[in-house]
Formats: structure tokens, sequence, C-alpha cells
């Protein structure tokens, strides 16, 4: 064993969907392992997890927040994950460097497609997970509806690990399906042995016998006893619930009631006995060890002192105070306890901790003393699918802005942003408004800075249907001094979508002299920029083919004059109409939902290309489809209230395309009223 890695450890994430008692379940962790002596809860607002005054404010989490506690002589780091969505970024990167994952879910049928996603994010990182069905003191169900229902979306296999004993709704203990002991429940204290309650006799013999059966899928030794009708030695099944989730084989599930603390004690026994350690997921990130320290960022926090504070899961070597890495010296070295930092000497590998003053480095990024070491894989970047723009509201604080932007975009990069090159308004991109709305809190709290919002302008352009041709331009100015005289004729021509503008002259004999040329270009260019509906024109061809100069008058500027003259004539001459942006949308939906998906997308004008199911996640089916930007605004709201959170889509830029007449005439109306 390397003596550099701290094994008496395990670092286990929380996760699941929103409100299903992930941040009420890390409380009763830390209380029943007695780091705090009192409980808090998520209504009071007085949780170790959910600590920020954003996720306060609203009751959820926000961001990922850290634990650290002991039990049985070994540490354990707990990772409170957000459950929204609109925060799946935060859960994603800090799943980067845990052992395992808690998946905290719901006793009710119809919110566990819920899960989905989570399970798909798990399996294809090989994450070991296990299940805690929490609120089971309002379950409606019976144990094997829900077990049943859990697994329609996990591609690994479900094992009870215990089977709950309920009185009516309400969970009083539970069989442990290893041992078949059975235990009573007590609100604050630990659960007592009782006799094996006859009554559920059967059904928990016949869940062990489907629990030993999935075991032994992956152990032939397990298979011939079973075979041979041996009873397997208690230590055999421990051993094998060991294995098989360290690899990511199994899940085993679990019961309780986060709020009175029921079914904790036996998760932190499991978690103990059969989560893997620290060495094991190194080994699987990894290969070979060595001694190089490597970490990586799972969550970069800015202290509302404004110090910079990366949260790294270290994976080889040892951190010390004040350590170089990737060029940049550690400020220095904490253990994080919700806001609260301890500070410490060192770090070893497979301990998450906090480390100050890592400027300039991101969440996801491996860090290290070699600067050759191969990075770790990263949790994938989620697209933005809401924007607003934004105007601080007061005018002073636009310098302001930026920086402030940079620090929120560094801790949370789910967020982007952007100065639009043809509204000029400052749009802010994330996962949706609830996501938006906590950013802008925190530019308000943190960085003092109030915002306005609207929504964003949709980027129309214009561009002509038809050709014109000699159109004319003088432009000719005598006021004392010598006067000003350029002379153009002009063609003006439509170009197929995407072309952009081009412009050319056939001039001959000299008649407008090279060096004015320049000037007419300009002009155009500068008409171009403000079509007569306002908007910047596009996909149009201009020739120069013909003009005057006068020797004495004639300059650039008053080329650029004639120019734009002879545009603005010819531009309403030749049939100017609206462009707007169309975006390919990749919308990611189960199948149930496909057709009312369809139907969400053709309701907004959108043009379906087709639609299959998804090779690599059954029961998903992805909608190609073309969509105007201008119907993009709340897409994600909807689609996410029509598949119950879980849909989702892709998009980019793909072409502009004329508006609709009377649509455009509505737009113009609006804009001309504005
Ligand atoms: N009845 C019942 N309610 C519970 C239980 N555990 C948590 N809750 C309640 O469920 C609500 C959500 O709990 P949280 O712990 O904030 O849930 P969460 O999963 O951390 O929420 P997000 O991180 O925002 O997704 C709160 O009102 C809790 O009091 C439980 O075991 N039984």
């Amino acid at each position: 064993m390397n003596k550099n890695v701290k094994s008496s450890s395990r670092n286990v994430a929380i996760v699941g969907p929103y409100l299903s008692g992930k941040t009420t379940l890390l409380e009763s962790l830390l209380f029943v392992t007695g780091v705090i002596s009192r409980k808090g809860n998520v209504k009071d607002g007085n949780t170790v997890g959910d600590s920020a005054n954003e996720a306060r404010d609203r009751r959820m989490s926000v961001e990922i927040s850290t634990a650290n506690t002991e039990y049985e002589n070994t540490r354990f780091t707990f990772i409170d994950c957000p459950g929204s969505v609109e925060f799946a970024q935060e859960t994603y990167h800090g799943l980067m460097g845990v052992d395992a994952a808690i998946v905290v879910c719901e006793p009710i049928k119809e919110r566990v497609l819920t899960l989905a996603p989570l399970f798909k994010f798990l399996d294809d990182w090989e994450i070991p997970h296990i299940v805690f069905v929490n609120k089971m003191d309002r379950a409606n169900i019976h144990v094997l509806e829900t077990l049943n229902a859990l697994k329609a979306f996990s591609s690994r296999p479900l094992v009870l690990h215990q089977y709950p004993i309920m009185q009516g709704e309400q969970l009083t203990g539970f069989i442990d399906m290893v041992t078949e002991k059975a235990y009573q429940y007590h609100p604050g204290a630990p659960a007592d042995s009782i006799t094996f309650p006859e009554n559920l006799k059967a059904e928990e013999h016949l869940a062990r016998a489907e629990m030993l059966e999935t075991l032994a899928n992956f152990d032939d030794h397990l298979l011939e006893e079973l075979l041979d009708d041996i009873e397997p030695p208690q230590e055999e099944i421990f051993k094998d619930l060991k294995l098989e989730l360290g690899a990511d084989l199994v899940v085993p599930v679990f019961f309780g009631v986060a709020e009175q603390d029921f079914g904790v004690r036996p998760l932190l026994e499991a978690l103990l006995r059969e989560a893997p350690e620290p060495e094991t997921t190194m080994e699987r990130r990894l290969g070979t060890i060595s001694d190089t320290p490597v970490a990586q960022v799972l969550k970069t926090f800015y202290t509302p002192q404004g110090g910079k504070l990366s949260l790294v899961r270290v994976w080889q070597g040892i951190l010390t105070d004040g350590i170089v890495l990737n060029g940049v010296r550690a400020g220095g070295l904490y253990r994080l306890m919700g806001q609260q930092q301890q500070s410490i000497n060192q770090a070893v590998a497979g301990e998450i901790v906090a480390l100050s003053r890592l400027e300039g480095i991101k969440t996801g990024e491996t860090i290290s003393t070699n600067s050759q070491i191969k990075p770790l894989p990263k949790a994938e970047q989620l697209e933005p699918v809401f924007a607003l723009a934004i105007t601080p509201e007061k005018r002073n604080d636009e310098v302001k802005l930026s920086t402030a932007i940079t620090k929120l975009l560094e801790e949370d990069p789910a967020l982007a942003w952007e100065q639009h090159g043809d509204t000029h308004e400052v749009i802010l991109w994330g996962q949706g408004e609830i996501h938006l709305q906590v950013t802008l809190d925190r530019l308000r709290r943190k960085y003092n800075l109030p915002m306005s919002t609207h929504l964003p302008q949709v980027p129309y352009k214009e561009t002509i249907r038809k050709p014109v041709n000699s159109v004319h331009g003088r432009y000719k100015h005598q006021s004392g001094g010598h006067g000003q005289f350029g002379d153009v004729y002009l063609n003006i021509q439509p170009l197929p979508r995407g072309e952009g503008f081009n412009f050319h002259e056939k001039i001959v004999g000299g008649v407008v002299p090279k060096q004015y040329i320049p000037g007419v270009e300009m002009g155009v260019r500068e008409f171009l920029s403000h079509g007569p509906l306002g908007f910047p024109m596009v996909d149009v061809a201009v020739t120069l083919t013909n003009g005057s100069y006068h020797t004495v008058d004639s300059s650039e500027q008053a080329f650029k004059q004639a120019a734009r003259l002879a545009m603005q004539m010819g531009v309403t001459q030749a049939q100017p109409t609206l462009l707007e942006p169309i975006l390919k949308v990749d919308v990611n939906t189960p199948s149930e939902f496909t057709s009312k998906v369809l139907q969400l997308l053709t309701g907004r004008r959108g043009q379906i290309l087709g639609y299959e199911g998804r090779h690599d996640w059954q029961g998903w089916d992805n909608i190609y489809a073309y969509l105007p930007q201008a119907e993009m605004q709340d897409f994600i709201v909807e689609l996410r209230s029509l598949t119950l959170g879980v849909g989702s889509f892709h998009w980019e830029q793909d072409h502009l395309q004329e508006v609709p007449e009377k649509l455009a005439e509505r737009i113009l109306q609006h804009i001309s009223f504005k």
C-alpha cells in the first residue's frame, strides 16, 4: 500500500433529483457522527450544506458544498450537490473527485424518471453509486414497485441491500439482506435488533434470492454455491457487494427518513464496509501511481472577502502549504465545512481539500508540480440554453461589470456572456431562469452590482429580394471655399443566403479615379451596417459601374456620401426584407414525450428534420429541427415542463431565413413602437 494515500477515508457525493433530501441527509450524517451537536434544517436555513445566501433564500442547493466528519476512525468527506437541472454542471464537476455517490430519491414512481440523466452520467463515468430512497415516512407504494421503477432507468442492476419494515406509509425498521437480521428505528437513537417479522419472510426471501443471483452474475464461485443450494457465507456476500459496487457493476439500494435520521447509520456502515477506498479509484483512474503531486479542481469559490479558493481532489502525492502547482504558488491549504475553513499543513492522495490563491486555474483543470503530467478527463461543459440581456442599474458600474463577471464565470462554468456585435447588448447565458437569477443575486450581493434585465433582442438582419441597376448617387456641396463632389452609379444585387457582402468596380477610363473607389466602398458598407428597416444588411453585391469627378472638389469623403445616397435610393427599390437567425437544434427527450416535443417545436415555427432513438441511451430520442432564434428564448422552460425537467437541447447557429411577411410587419411595428 502506498504510504502517501489516505486509505482510511471515503469521499462520497450526495446527488439526486431536486428536493429529494440531500442537504437534509448530509445534516443527518454529520449529526449521527457527532460532528454537529444540533441538527439544522433547510426551512430554518441553518444547515451545513446550502450555506450561501442564494441557497438559503431559495431553500435549494445552488452549488456544491463540502463537509468532513469521522466515523469509526475513518474520515468521510461528503459533497452535497444541487439537484436542480439548472445547476447540474456543479454536480458533474463535483462527481469527478469522489470514490462513490449516494443517489437520494423519493418513493414516488412518477418522479423516478428525473433520475435518468444522473444515472446516465454515473454509468458513463463508471462512478460507483448506491441509492438511498428517502422520505420513507410517506411512502405510499410498495418497496418492489419503487425498485422496479428505479430499475427502468439504470443500466446497472439494482440490488436491495435492505428490506424496509413499514407501518402503513411510515418506515419503522429494516431487514439487512446479508445477515437477515431485523432492526427497529428509534427517533434520536440507534436502531434496536428485533425478531424477524414473520409476515415479511416470504417477500424478503424472494428479494434476497434475487440479490444473490445478481451478485452471482459477476462471481462464478457464488453462482456455483447457488446452483448447488449452498448458503453462501456472509463474508462472501459482503466481499462481493464491495467488489461489485467498487467496479460499478451493481447498485445497492437503501431506505430511510433523513429528517428522522432513520437509515442513516446503516448507510454509513455500508459506506465504511463497501464503498471503494480512495486507492481503488486512483488505480482505476490513473493506472500507475507515483509520488508526484497531482490534483483536480472540483469547484472554484470566491470568498466574501474576495479570496479565491479551489476545492481539489488529491489524486497522487502530497500537497503542502505553499506548493507550486501548474506554475502557481498556492496561498494556503484548508479542509472545508460548509463555508468554514480549517487550516491544514498537508493533504495526501485521496483527500478533498481547498487551496487558496490558485490564480488562473479553472474548475476541471488537472494541477501538478510536473508540467508534463497528462490531464485527467473532466466533466463535459454544458451549453448555455437561456439568456438575459443585462445592464448595470448605475451607469458608472459598467467597468466593474466585466471584472465581476469574469470571477462569476470562474465560480460557475455553466455561465457564459457576450457583448453582441449587432445589438451591443451584454448577454448573460446560463442553464435556466433560476440559474441566471442566482447569478444576478451574486452580482448584487457579492460585487455590489445591481442589474436590470430584459429579454435579448433577436439579431435580425436585412437583405433585398430584387436587383436594381445603375442607381445614381450624386453628392454636390458648395459652401464657400472649395466644394464637395462625388458621383456614382451602382448595381445592387441580391446574393444567395450566407454569401454576405461583396463589392466590385467596373470603372473604365478613370471616370471614378482609383483613389476615390475605397470611399465608395466605405459609403456602401456604412449604409449596409444599418439598413432601411434598422438592421445590418447581408447577402448583397454592389458594383460600381460608372460615375464622374471634379478635379478640385472631389474627395474620398464626397464619394462616400454619393455611394450612401445611391444605396439609400437603390435599396428601397430592391424590396428590402427582414431575415431572422435560424438555429439547428438537437432535442434530447424520453421517447414517451417525443410527440409532445414535436408539437412544441412546430408550434414555435420549427421545421422538423427528423428524429431517431438514441443508440447510447435506451428509451430516449434525438429530435433534429430548425428553430427560429426568436422562438428559443423560453424554449428550455417549456421543454423542461413537458418532460418532467429532463429534456435538454443542443443548438448552433445555422442560417438566416426570410421572416414570413405578416410576422415581419408585426416585428417592425413593435420595434418602431418601442
Ligand atoms: N417528509 C420528509 N421530508 C424530508 C425528508 N428529508 C428531507 N425532507 C424535506 O424535503 C425538502 C427538501 O430537502 P433538502 O434536504 O433541501 O433537499 P435537497 O435534495 O438537498 O434539495 P436540492 O439540493 O435543492 O435539490 C425539505 O423541506 C426537507 O425538510 C424526509 O426524510 N422526510
